[in-house]
């Protein structure tokens, strides 16, 4: 999702980082998330994390983007219309995704089970420095 979010921004001359939508989404996600019986703290820990993980991926396309004088980028879909309920979906499930493991997720026990399981992410389109932000709080 960082790359749609990123070109609709790049094209608007957006900032990378917004707060007050950050702290919407926080506070929203740590009320659901105790209400399934994941701890409020350690949810927003985690949400932070991915938002961070989210922001050193969109900061490093500007980067090179702006190495090669990127013009506009034609395709990219609306943040508000598109890229945001999409976001807003994927983020509901993987609520329900810590909710659902949360006995594994909070077993000291099975730390290293869990990052050991969070390994194939470094496969991903993301740099090493975004994924450890983001798996950061599963080995606290
Ligand atoms: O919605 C955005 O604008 C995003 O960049 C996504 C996101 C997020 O991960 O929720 C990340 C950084 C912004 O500061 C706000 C929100």
């Amino acid at each position: 999702m960082a790359p749609d979010v990123a070109q609709f921004k790049w094209n608007h001359h957006l900032p990378i980082e917004d707060l007050p939508r950050e702290a919407e989404v926080i506070a929203a996600l740590g009320r659901q998330a105790s209400a399934l019986g994941v701890p409020q703290p350690w949810a927003e820990a985690f949400f932070r994390a991915q938002i961070e993980a989210s922001k050193t991926a969109q900061n490093e396309l500007f980067q090179g983007w702006d190495v090669f004088k990127r013009g506009q980028f034609p395709d990219a879909p609306d943040l508000v219309t598109v890229t945001r309920p999409k976001l807003d979906r994927l983020t509901d499930q993987l609520l329900h995704a810590l909710a659902e493991n949360w006995p594994v997720l909070s077993d000291p026990t099975r730390r290293e089970d869990v990052l050991r399981a969070m390994h194939p992410m470094q496969a991903e389109d993301l740099s090493a420095k975004a994924v450890t932000q983001a798996i950061a709080p599963l080995g606290r």
